[in-house]
C-alpha cells in the first residue's frame, strides 16, 4: 500500500465507548482499492450487540458533554479540525484508495470535510435562544435551546469524510453525542477521524464509530429509545426504509438522499461557463455525487454547439488511477455501480440516443467508465429519470423557459439544479419556479460548509451546515416564568 506518513491512522478495528475493538463474532469486511481490485485492510463486520454497547457508551456519555460549556465543546472540535488539516495528505490517499476518486478531489474532500468542523466549532457558541413578549405583566418566556441527545449518523462512499464531518460537527457543537455507521466500501477514512477526535481529546463515547452488517446495526440504531436523532445520506430507497423503521420511535430524522439535477442551458447563456460549469457539475467524483447534473436541459438555439463543446472538452478528461497525479476521472465505486450505468447507457440508446462519445467501459478495464455524452435523449428516457451515478450526460432538448421549467420539476426528487443564462429577470423567475433545495446559478459547484445543503420532495429533509445545520440537533424549549 502507499507509505502514510502515519500509518497509525489506518485502523482496522471499530472505535467504541473509547476503545479499538473487533466484532465479537471475530469476522471482517475486506476494503479493496475501486482502481485496482487489491485488498488494502479489513475491518470488524459488527452486528446487533457491539451497536447495543456503542449505545449505551453514547447515553453514558451525553451527561457530561451536554455539560460542557460551548466554549469547551468549540475548542475540542476545533483542535480536531486543526488535526484534520495537519493530516489532509495521509486522508487524502486513505480516501483515494478505498473510494477511487482522484488524489486531487480527494484532498478537496478533505478540506471540505475539515471547514465542516471549523464552522461548528464556531456555531456552537452562537447556539442563542429568545426572550418572547409575555402577554401577562407577571410573566416571562424564555426559549432555550438543548441538546437532541444520542444520534446516529449512517453516510455512503462518494464522500467518505465530509459526509461524515457535517452531521458529527453539528451534533457534537450543539451538545450531542453521536454513533457513525459508514458505508462498507468507505470505513477506513471515518476511522481515521475518528483516531484524530479521539487524539484532539474528544471524550470516550461522545462519538463511536461502527463498522459492518447495515441492516443489523440499522435496525437497533432504529428501534433504540435511546438514540434521540438518525441522519442519513445515501439513496432513497434505504431512505424510506430507515424512515419507516424509525416511526416506532418517533426519531428526529435528517434525510439526504437521491436527486436528478437539471443542468438548464438557455440561448443566452456564457457556454464556455456552462461547458466549465457542466465538467464539474456532471464529471467531479465520477458522476457519483447526488448533487451531480444528471440531465442537460438545453435550449434549440444552443444545443448544437453546447454539445459540440461539451464533447470536446469531455475528450480531454484523463482517466486512470487516482493516484495518479494525471488522473481526472477514477473508477466507479464498484461492480453493481458500474453495471447500472452501461444498463442505463444501452437504455437509451435502445431508445434512440446517440452517443456522442464514450458510452461504454473504459479501455482500463475494472469499474473504470469512459466519460460520456449523449444528445437526442428524450426526457421519459431511464437515464433523464433515474439517478445515474455515473459520468453520462444526457442531453435533451427544448424550446422555451417554460418547457425548461415544466420538464426540470418533473421529477420526483429536488435535491439541486443548475441554470445558465445572462437574464437577470429569468435567474429569479426560473430560480424561483425551480422545485429544489439548492440552485446553481451559472456555477456547477454549489457545496461549501456555509450554505445549507439538503433538498425537497423524495431528496429527503433536514438541512446539514450553515448557520441552520446546528438546528436539526438541537430541541426548542419553552420556560414560563409565572407570578413574577
Ligand atoms: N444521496 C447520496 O449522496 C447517495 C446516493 N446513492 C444512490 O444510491 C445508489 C446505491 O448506492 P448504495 O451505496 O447502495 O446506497 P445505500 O443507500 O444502500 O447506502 C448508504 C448507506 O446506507 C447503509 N445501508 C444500506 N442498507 C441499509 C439498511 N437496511 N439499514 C441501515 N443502513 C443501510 C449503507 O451501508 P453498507 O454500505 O454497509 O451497505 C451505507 O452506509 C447509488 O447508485 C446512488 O444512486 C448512494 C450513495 C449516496
Ligand atoms: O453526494 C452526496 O452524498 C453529498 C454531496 C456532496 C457535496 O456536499 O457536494
Amino acid at each position: 500500500m502507499t507509505v502514510l506518513t502515519d500509518r497509525d491512522l489506518l485502523r482496522e478495528r471499530c472505535f467504541l465507548a473509547g476503545a479499538w475493538i473487533e466484532a465479537d463474532s471475530g469476522e471482517r469486511v475486506a476494503v479493496t482499492n475501486p482502481a485496482t481490485g487489491a485488498v488494502i485492510a479489513h475491518v470488524p463486520r459488527c452486528a446487533e450487540a457491539e451497536t447495543e454497547r456503542a449505545i449505551a457508551a453514547a447515553q453514558a456519555a451525553f451527561p457530561a458533554w451536554r455539560a460542557r460549556t460551548a466554549a469547551q465543546r468549540s475548542a475540542l472540535l476545533r483542535r480536531w479540525f486543526e488535526l484534520i488539516v495537519e493530516n489532509r495528505e495521509d486522508l487524502a490517499i486513505l480516501m483515494t484508495l478505498e473510494q477511487g476518486k482522484p488524489l486531487a478531489e480527494a484532498r478537496g474532500e478533505i478540506d471540505y470535510a475539515a471547514s465542516y468542523v471549523e464552522w461548528f466549532a464556531e456555531e456552537a457558541k452562537r447556539l442563542y435562544g429568545d426572550v418572547i413578549p409575555a402577554p401577562q405583566a407577571d410573566r416571562r418566556i424564555v426559549v432555550v435551546k438543548e441538546p437532541v441527545g444520542v444520534c446516529a449518523a449512517i453516510t455512503p462512499w462518494n464522500f467518505p469524510a465530509a459526509m461524515i464531518t457535517r452531521k458529527v460537527a453539528p451534533a457534537l457543537a450543539a451538545g450531542c453525542v453521536m454513533i457513525v455507521k459508514p458505508a462498507e466500501q468507505t470505513p477506513l477514512s471515518a476511522l481515521a477521524l475518528a483516531v484524530l477526535a479521539e487524539r484532539a481529546g474528544i471524550p470516550a463515547g461522545v462519538l463511536s464509530v461502527v463498522t459492518g452488517r447495515a441492516r443489523a446495526i440499522g435496525a437497533v440504531l432504529t428501534a433504540s429509545p435511546v438514540v434521540r436523532k438518525l441522519t442519513f445520506t445515501g439513496s432513497t430507497e434505504i431512505g424510506r426504509l430507515l424512515i419507516a423503521q424509525s416511526a416506532g420511535t418517533v426519531k428526529r430524522l435528517s434525510m439526504e438522499l437521491g436527486g436528478n439535477a437539471p443542468f438548464i442551458v438557455f440561448d443566452d447563456a456564457d457556454l464556455d461557463a456552462a461547458v466549465a460549469g457542466a465538467l464539474v457539475s456532471k464529471y467531479r467524483n465520477s458522476g457519483q455525487t447526488c448533487v451531480c447534473s444528471n440531465r442537460f436541459l438545453v435550449q434549440d438555439g444552443v444545443y448544437d454547439r453546447f454539445a459540440a463543446l461539451l464533447v470536446e472538452a469531455v475528450a480531454g478528461l484523463t482517466v486512470g488511477d487516482g493516484l495518479d497525479p494525471a488522473t481526472q476521472q477514477g473508477p466507479l465505486i464498484d461492480a453493481p455501480a458500474i453495471a447500472k450505468v452501461e444498463d442505463l447507457v444501452a437504455d437509451a440508446v435502445a431508445s434512440g440516443a446517440r452517443v456522442a462519445i464514450g458510452g461504454q467501459r473504459h479501455a482500463l478495464g475494472g469499474t473504470f467508465f469512459a466519460p460520456t455524452v449523449l444528445t437526442d435523449v428524450a426526457p421519459s428516457m431511464r437515464v433523464a429519470v433515474e439517478e445515474i451515478f455515473g459520468p453520462v450526460a444526457p442531453l435533451v432538448r427544448f424550446t422555451d423557459e417554460a418547457e425548461a421549467v415544466r420538464m426540470a420539476n418533473d421529477s420526483d426528487y429536488g435535491l439541486a439544479a443548475y441554470l445558465f443564462t445572462r437574464d437577470a429577470a429569468r435567474v429569479w423567475r426560473v430560480g424561483e419556479a425551480l422545485e429544489y433545495g439548492m440552485v446553481g446559478i451559472n456555477t456547477g459547484l454549489i457545496s461549501t460548509a456555509v450554505a445549507p445543503f439538503g433538498g425537497v420532495k423524495q431528496s429527503g429533509f433536514g438541512r446539514e451546515g450553515s448557520k441552520y445545520g446546528i438546528e436539526d440537533y438541537v430541541e426548542i424549549k419553552y420556560l414560563c416564568m409565572g407570578g413574577l
